[in-house]
Protein backbone atom coordinates (compact mmCIF):
# COMPACT_ATOMS: atom_id res chain seq x y z
CA UNK A 1 0.00 0.00 0.00
CA UNK A 2 1.76 3.31 -1.16
CA UNK A 3 0.12 7.24 -0.29
CA UNK A 4 -0.48 9.29 -3.35
CA UNK A 5 2.38 11.08 -5.01
CA UNK A 6 3.04 14.10 -2.95
CA UNK A 7 0.85 16.83 -4.41
CA UNK A 8 1.61 20.88 -3.85
CA UNK A 9 -1.56 21.04 -1.47
CA UNK A 10 -1.00 20.40 2.40
CA UNK A 11 -1.93 17.06 3.13
CA UNK A 12 -5.40 17.10 5.63
CA UNK A 13 -5.64 15.30 8.81
CA UNK A 14 -8.12 14.86 10.92
CA UNK A 15 -6.67 14.08 14.75
CA UNK A 16 -8.56 11.97 17.62
CA UNK A 17 -7.83 12.64 20.55
CA UNK A 18 -9.63 11.62 24.88
CA UNK A 19 -7.19 13.94 27.35
CA UNK A 20 -4.91 16.62 27.49
CA UNK A 21 -3.66 16.68 23.94
CA UNK A 22 -0.68 17.93 23.92
CA UNK A 23 0.70 15.87 20.89
CA UNK A 24 -2.54 17.46 19.14
CA UNK A 25 -0.66 20.71 20.26
CA UNK A 26 2.71 19.81 19.38
CA UNK A 27 1.22 19.43 16.12
CA UNK A 28 -0.56 22.87 15.90
CA UNK A 29 2.54 24.22 16.65
CA UNK A 30 4.98 22.85 14.19
CA UNK A 31 2.41 23.64 11.48
CA UNK A 32 1.94 27.44 13.14
CA UNK A 33 6.03 27.54 12.85
CA UNK A 34 5.62 26.60 9.22
CA UNK A 35 2.35 26.59 7.71
CA UNK A 36 3.92 26.09 3.94
CA UNK A 37 6.81 23.77 4.62
CA UNK A 38 5.36 21.86 7.16
CA UNK A 39 3.02 19.81 4.66
CA UNK A 40 -0.04 19.25 6.43
CA UNK A 41 -2.86 21.07 7.81
CA UNK A 42 -5.28 19.93 10.58
CA UNK A 43 -8.97 20.04 9.37
CA UNK A 44 -10.62 19.12 12.34
CA UNK A 45 -10.28 17.40 15.62
CA UNK A 46 -12.61 14.38 17.01
CA UNK A 47 -12.62 12.98 20.87
CA UNK A 48 -15.00 9.59 22.21
CA UNK A 49 -15.75 12.47 24.98
CA UNK A 50 -16.68 15.61 25.73
CA UNK A 51 -15.11 18.36 28.40
CA UNK A 52 -11.27 17.05 27.39
CA UNK A 53 -8.49 19.82 27.22
CA UNK A 54 -7.49 18.19 23.74
CA UNK A 55 -11.09 20.00 22.46
CA UNK A 56 -10.43 23.05 24.31
CA UNK A 57 -7.17 23.70 22.59
CA UNK A 58 -8.85 22.57 18.75
CA UNK A 59 -11.43 25.14 19.79
CA UNK A 60 -8.97 28.08 20.61
CA UNK A 61 -6.83 26.45 17.04
CA UNK A 62 -9.96 27.59 15.64
CA UNK A 63 -10.99 24.14 14.35
CA UNK A 64 -14.19 22.19 13.43
CA UNK A 65 -14.74 19.53 16.64
CA UNK A 66 -16.79 16.31 17.01
CA UNK A 67 -17.42 14.11 20.30
CA UNK A 68 -18.92 10.41 19.05
CA UNK A 69 -19.30 8.66 22.62
CA UNK A 70 -19.65 5.05 22.65
CA UNK A 71 -22.57 5.59 25.05
CA UNK A 72 -24.58 7.32 22.40
CA UNK A 73 -24.66 4.25 19.76
CA UNK A 74 -26.75 0.94 20.40
CA UNK A 75 -23.74 -0.91 19.50
CA UNK A 76 -19.99 -0.79 19.90
CA UNK A 77 -20.04 -1.27 15.51
CA UNK A 78 -22.71 1.49 15.37
CA UNK A 79 -20.06 3.58 16.95
CA UNK A 80 -17.53 2.81 15.18
CA UNK A 81 -19.34 3.48 11.74
CA UNK A 82 -20.69 7.09 13.22
CA UNK A 83 -16.75 7.73 14.11
CA UNK A 84 -15.71 6.65 10.40
CA UNK A 85 -18.74 8.71 9.02
CA UNK A 86 -17.78 11.90 10.75
CA UNK A 87 -13.93 11.60 9.82
CA UNK A 88 -14.87 10.67 6.10
CA UNK A 89 -17.02 13.92 6.06
CA UNK A 90 -13.30 16.27 6.54
CA UNK A 91 -11.84 14.46 3.78
CA UNK A 92 -8.54 13.43 5.70
CA UNK A 93 -5.44 11.87 3.91
CA UNK A 94 -4.34 10.86 7.30
CA UNK A 95 -6.08 10.59 10.75
CA UNK A 96 -4.03 10.84 13.65
CA UNK A 97 -4.68 8.78 16.83
CA UNK A 98 -2.82 11.65 19.78
CA UNK A 99 -3.99 9.81 22.67
CA UNK A 100 -7.40 8.39 21.45
CA UNK A 101 -7.89 5.94 24.24
CA UNK A 102 -10.34 3.65 22.17
CA UNK A 103 -9.99 0.95 19.40
CA UNK A 104 -11.46 0.95 16.44
CA UNK A 105 -13.16 -1.57 14.42
CA UNK A 106 -13.71 -2.62 10.84
CA UNK A 107 -15.59 0.29 9.39
CA UNK A 108 -13.16 2.45 10.21
CA UNK A 109 -9.91 0.65 9.36
CA UNK A 110 -12.15 -0.43 6.19
CA UNK A 111 -12.07 3.51 5.31
CA UNK A 112 -9.06 4.59 7.03
CA UNK A 113 -6.51 1.20 6.77
CA UNK A 114 -2.85 2.70 5.91
CA UNK A 115 -3.50 6.19 6.53
CA UNK A 116 -4.26 5.82 10.47
CA UNK A 117 -1.39 6.94 12.38
CA UNK A 118 -1.35 6.39 15.99
CA UNK A 119 1.50 7.18 18.75
CA UNK A 120 1.81 4.95 21.83
CA UNK A 121 3.85 5.68 24.94
CA UNK A 122 6.16 2.14 24.89
CA UNK A 123 8.01 0.29 22.49
CA UNK A 124 5.74 -1.97 20.35
CA UNK A 125 5.67 -4.94 20.44
CA UNK A 126 6.17 -4.48 23.87
CA UNK A 127 3.45 -3.36 26.64
CA UNK A 128 0.42 -2.51 23.89
CA UNK A 129 -2.80 -1.29 25.19
CA UNK A 130 -4.47 1.31 27.48
CA UNK A 131 -1.73 1.44 30.11
CA UNK A 132 1.99 0.88 27.99
CA UNK A 133 3.81 3.15 30.94
CA UNK A 134 2.15 1.12 33.76
CA UNK A 135 3.10 -2.11 32.52
CA UNK A 136 6.87 -1.53 31.21
CA UNK A 137 7.12 -0.39 34.80
CA UNK A 138 5.85 -3.14 35.94
CA UNK A 139 8.19 -5.55 34.02
CA UNK A 140 11.25 -3.64 35.66
CA UNK A 141 12.21 -2.86 32.15
CA UNK A 142 15.73 -0.38 32.03
CA UNK A 143 14.36 1.52 28.58
CA UNK A 144 10.85 2.26 27.11
CA UNK A 145 9.84 4.93 25.60
CA UNK A 146 7.50 5.56 22.71
CA UNK A 147 5.87 4.14 19.28
CA UNK A 148 4.62 5.70 15.88
CA UNK A 149 2.90 3.02 14.08
CA UNK A 150 0.08 2.75 11.11
CA UNK A 151 -2.77 0.88 12.68
CA UNK A 152 -4.36 -2.12 11.94
CA UNK A 153 -6.75 -4.68 13.62
CA UNK A 154 -5.09 -5.78 16.53
CA UNK A 155 -4.20 -3.49 19.36
CA UNK A 156 -0.91 -1.87 18.81
CA UNK A 157 0.03 -4.31 16.11
CA UNK A 158 0.64 -2.19 12.95
CA UNK A 159 3.64 -1.44 11.09
CA UNK A 160 6.04 0.50 12.57
CA UNK A 161 7.00 4.01 11.71
CA UNK A 162 9.64 5.64 14.43
CA UNK A 163 10.69 5.32 17.91
CA UNK A 164 12.43 7.12 20.70
CA UNK A 165 13.85 5.69 23.67
CA UNK A 166 13.46 6.44 27.07
CA UNK A 167 15.52 5.32 30.32
CA UNK A 168 14.02 4.20 33.26
CA UNK A 169 15.68 5.64 36.61
CA UNK A 170 15.81 4.14 39.87
CA UNK A 171 13.26 7.13 40.67
CA UNK A 172 10.78 5.47 38.19
CA UNK A 173 8.74 3.35 40.57
CA UNK A 174 5.26 1.90 40.02
CA UNK A 175 3.52 5.01 41.93
CA UNK A 176 5.87 7.41 39.99
CA UNK A 177 3.97 6.67 36.61
CA UNK A 178 2.99 9.81 35.66
CA UNK A 179 6.98 11.09 36.06
CA UNK A 180 7.76 8.46 33.42
CA UNK A 181 5.47 8.94 31.37
CA UNK A 182 6.16 12.62 31.07
CA UNK A 183 9.30 12.27 30.37
CA UNK A 184 8.11 9.63 27.40
CA UNK A 185 5.68 12.61 26.15
CA UNK A 186 8.15 15.14 25.78
CA UNK A 187 10.48 12.65 23.25
CA UNK A 188 6.57 11.36 21.77
CA UNK A 189 5.55 14.81 20.77
CA UNK A 190 9.36 15.62 18.42
CA UNK A 191 8.92 12.37 17.43
CA UNK A 192 4.64 12.48 16.08
CA UNK A 193 5.95 15.40 14.66
CA UNK A 194 8.18 14.62 12.52
CA UNK A 195 6.76 11.53 11.02
CA UNK A 196 3.94 12.62 10.79
CA UNK A 197 5.34 15.67 9.02
CA UNK A 198 7.43 13.29 6.34
CA UNK A 199 4.65 11.27 5.64
CA UNK A 200 2.69 14.34 4.41
CA UNK A 201 5.49 15.80 2.58
CA UNK A 202 7.64 13.28 1.31
CA UNK A 203 4.81 10.05 1.08
CA UNK A 204 5.26 6.48 2.27
CA UNK A 205 4.72 2.87 0.89
CA UNK A 206 4.05 -0.26 2.99
CA UNK A 207 5.17 -3.56 2.44
CA UNK A 208 4.57 -5.86 4.71
CA UNK A 209 5.57 -4.86 8.08
CA UNK A 210 7.75 -2.45 6.93
CA UNK A 211 7.13 1.37 6.09
CA UNK A 212 9.81 2.83 3.51
CA UNK A 213 8.87 6.66 3.89
CA UNK A 214 9.21 8.65 0.51
CA UNK A 215 8.59 7.75 -3.44
CA UNK A 216 11.83 6.40 -4.20
CA UNK A 217 12.24 3.79 -6.36
CA UNK A 218 8.73 3.57 -7.91
N1 LIG B 1 -7.91 -1.13 15.95
C1 LIG B 1 -7.08 -0.34 16.65
N2 LIG B 1 -7.55 0.79 17.23
C2 LIG B 1 -6.69 1.60 17.91
C3 LIG B 1 -5.33 1.24 18.08
C4 LIG B 1 -4.87 0.04 17.45
O1 LIG B 1 -3.67 -0.33 17.50
N3 LIG B 1 -5.76 -0.71 16.75
N4 LIG B 1 -4.50 2.02 18.89
C5 LIG B 1 -5.25 2.91 19.77
C6 LIG B 1 -4.53 3.64 20.83
N5 LIG B 1 -4.17 2.75 21.96
C7 LIG B 1 -2.83 2.71 22.25
O2 LIG B 1 -1.97 3.16 21.53
C8 LIG B 1 -5.14 2.12 22.77
C9 LIG B 1 -6.22 2.84 23.20
C10 LIG B 1 -7.22 2.24 23.97
C11 LIG B 1 -7.14 0.90 24.31
C12 LIG B 1 -8.28 0.27 25.07
O3 LIG B 1 -8.14 -0.81 25.59
N6 LIG B 1 -9.45 0.96 25.06
C13 LIG B 1 -10.70 0.53 25.64
C14 LIG B 1 -11.32 1.63 26.47
C15 LIG B 1 -10.40 2.36 27.41
C16 LIG B 1 -10.97 3.74 27.79
O4 LIG B 1 -12.01 4.17 27.28
O5 LIG B 1 -10.32 4.40 28.62
C17 LIG B 1 -11.72 0.29 24.51
O6 LIG B 1 -11.46 0.66 23.34
O7 LIG B 1 -12.81 -0.23 24.84
C18 LIG B 1 -6.07 0.17 23.86
C19 LIG B 1 -5.06 0.78 23.08
C20 LIG B 1 -6.19 3.75 18.95
N7 LIG B 1 -7.14 2.77 18.44
N1 LIG C 1 -2.45 3.49 24.16
C1 LIG C 1 -2.77 4.83 23.89
C2 LIG C 1 -2.04 5.74 24.82
O1 LIG C 1 -1.70 5.39 25.92
N2 LIG C 1 -1.81 6.96 24.34
C3 LIG C 1 -1.02 7.92 25.03
O2 LIG C 1 -1.80 8.89 25.65
C4 LIG C 1 -0.99 10.07 25.80
C5 LIG C 1 -1.81 11.25 25.35
O3 LIG C 1 -1.21 12.45 25.73
P1 LIG C 1 -1.78 13.84 25.21
O4 LIG C 1 -3.30 13.79 25.38
O5 LIG C 1 -1.15 14.85 26.11
O6 LIG C 1 -1.38 13.99 23.79
C6 LIG C 1 0.25 9.86 24.94
O7 LIG C 1 1.36 9.51 25.71
C7 LIG C 1 -0.16 8.69 24.06
O8 LIG C 1 0.90 7.90 23.64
Amino acid sequence: MASPPPSAAPARLVVLVSGSGTNLQALLDAIDDDPEGFGARIVAVGADRSGIVGLERAERAGLPTFVCRVKDHATREGWDAALAAETARFRPDLVVSAGFMKIVGKEFLARFGGRFVNTHPALLPSFPGAHGVRDALAHGVKVTGCTVHFVDDGVDTGPIIAQGVVEVTEEDTAEGEAALHERIKEIERKLLVEAVGRLARDGYRIEGRKVHLGHVGE
